[in-house]
């Protein structure tokens, strides 16, 4: 570990990993971005005979990995989509003399490769490859197999890629080669997918559960130099971007900072209004963008010559600035994963950053509307919601709730964590925060009132959005949508009578005048912490 990646001391749990490596386990690592991943595969691989195949998203991730190796000494090789045919047969050809020497023994004078790359669609869509591999695993030279970014697999992350789905071939095709299995993002339910697609080993029952099955890792996906605030967003487009833009200047007028947005429409307003209200030097990241006007983005923004990228999650892995002093959401994420990952790159030098997202009730509708479709859509962004919403639980708690697994899953689990993992952070908002500054109200009424106007106008096949169902709600009392009047009900609740005119939303298709609702006793159905700010 010294001599070749000059690396003095194992930090987390790398120690424990590169030994399960060396005992040739099934493992699943779950480190923080930045945490030395890398490292719990790459030594292990230098020291075992055989080859170590790693499974990666991204063509750039992997050339940046093979570049590092090959500075430190070590045989790494990569066969992706865009490697020249030239060094595809040279590559091809080294693995097959490998394959054609069984055993321990070096094939041709130490010059073995020790780590061969490839991205998932290599093993989806290359039976050369495979057979290959088939071979390799035969002669007893496939070491071990390691999927990087492996929360892909599953489709309730927030990540999921359909070729990396078909990576369940691997168990059936190499069954004693042991998997390794990497990611930074995996709460409960994508970590038990995972297992199932990956079909990585169960602990055999009647024996030592720490001699078989997976074993699983994690660390403290804390880092406490990103600082997480969630601040009040306007309701008008315009001041949106005045707040963004005075927020820059204020806080990182020099800095590289990234701005995710919903829509590739949004990316290109908010780069545009950026760049004229606060002479900020933005670039744009989506989907639709040329492999041409990516590379030139990413060799400006590594310059200096673009300090703000407004970006779609299309811009994500593979990005290796480690001085990204700052994430900006401008919308919610569509879960509390995705927004982990996202806000995840800013910092990766170790220095303080800032994480901030946006948020106004507003976007909630917007993002339920786009995932109401997704499997588990409404679950997943309601725990997006709730972090949101939330002004008084420290954000490093309630990222350590949300991702903290339940380990029923049949796998000895070693976590890296010390007597502070669940002490509050003291410098995010909700801990710098005064009591002053919010109040706890009981909103049982209002909540109980919106129910009833929403169940009124859905009995009558009417269609409110939320704006209207706010309106109706708030013109209480008022002549518009309708009247309310307080007093005691027949049960002895407190009884809120109120009038909605529903007409005009519904197309005067809808008969209710008046809507009685009594509050019994007991009956709590919201609660509302309001912020002053
Ligand atoms: N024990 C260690 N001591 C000091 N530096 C380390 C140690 N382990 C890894 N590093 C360094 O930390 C940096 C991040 O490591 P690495 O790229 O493996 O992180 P990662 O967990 O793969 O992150 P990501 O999820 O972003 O890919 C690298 O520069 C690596 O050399």
């Amino acid at each position: 570990m010294r001599k070749i990646f000059n690396i003095k001391d194992f930090r987390l749990c790398q120690r424990g990993v590169c030994n399960s490596n060396m005992d040739g386990r099934d493992i699943v690592v779950v480190m923080p971005t930045g945490g030395g991943k890398s490292l719990t595969y790459q030594l292990p691989a230098v020291l075992t005979p055989g080859v170590t195949l790693v499974i990666s998203p991204l063509i750039s991730l992997i050339s940046d990995q093979i570049m590092h190796l090959q500075d430190a000494g070590v045989e790494a090789v990569k066969l992706t989509g865009s490697t020249p045919k030239g060094e595809q047969d040279s590559i091809n050809a080294r693995l097959g003399s490998m394959a054609n020497t069984s055993g321990r023994g070096s094939s041709n004078g130490g010059k073995d490769i020790k780590l061969l790359y490839c991205t998932p669609e290599k093993i989806a869509k290359s039976k050369r490859f495979v057979s290959l591999l088939q071979k390799l695993s035969d002669a007893d030279r496939l070491a071990r197999i390691v999927i990087d970014e492996a929360h892909c697999v599953s489709q309730l992350g927030h990540d999921f890629r359909p070729d990396y789905q078909k990576l369940h071939v691997l168990r059936q095709l190499f069954p004693n080669v042991p998997i390794m299995a990497l990611s930074a993002t995996c709460p409960p339910l994508v970590l038990q997918d995972l297992l199932k697609v990956l079909r990585l080993k169960a602990t055999v029952p009647g024996e030592d559960a720490d001699r078989t099955g997976t074993v699983y890792f994690t660390a403290p996906l804390y880092r406490p130099n990103l600082h997480y605030q969630v601040l009040p967003k306007a309701s008008e487009g315009t001041k949106v971007y005045a707040q963004m833009v005075a927020w820059i200047l204020r806080e990182h007028a020099d800095d590289s900072g990234i701005v995710y947005c919903l829509s590739k429409k949004d990316t290109e307003k908010v780069a545009a209004e950026l760049a004229t209200r606060g002479k900020i030097r933005t670039g744009v990241y989506h989907a639709d963008r040329s492999d041409r006007e990516k590379d030139k983005l990413h060799r400006d923004w590594h310059r200096g010559d673009v300090k703000v990228v407004c970006a779609t999650i299309a811009f994500g892995l593979g990005i290796d600035k480690g001085d990204v002093r700052f994430v900006i959401h401008h919308s919610i994420s569509k879960s509390l994963d995705g927004f982990y990952q996202e806000s995840g790159r800013a910092g990766r030098d170790g220095k303080d950053s800032d994480c901030v997202l946006f948020y106004r009730a507003q976007d909630a509708s917007t993002l339920s509307s786009m995932t109401m479709g997704d499997k588990d859509g409404g679950v997943k962004l309601n725990a997006m919601l709730e972090f949101a919403q939330n002004l008084t639980e420290c954000r490093k708690i309630q990222f350590a709730n949300y991702f903290s697994h339940t380990t029923n899953l049949s796998m000895t689990s070693w976590s890296t964590s010390d007597a502070s993992a669940r002490a509050p952070c003291g410098h995010c908002d909700n801990c710098t925060r005064t009591s002053e500054a919010y109040v706890d109200k009981d909103v049982t009424l209002e909540a109980w009132q919106l129910l009833r106007i929403i169940e009124k106008a859905q009995k009558t096949g009417g269609n409110v959005t939320l704006a209207k169902v706010a309106e109706l709600a708030r013109s209480s009392g008022k002549a518009i949508g309708g009247t309310a009047r307080k007093g005691k009900g027949k049960h002895g609740g407190a009884k809120e009578q109120v009038t909605v005119d529903l007409d005009a939303v519904c197309g005067g298709k809808v008969n209710l005048k008046k809507e009685e609702i009594e509050i019994l006793p007991g009956d709590r159905i919201g609660m509302a912490v309001v912020s002053s700010e």
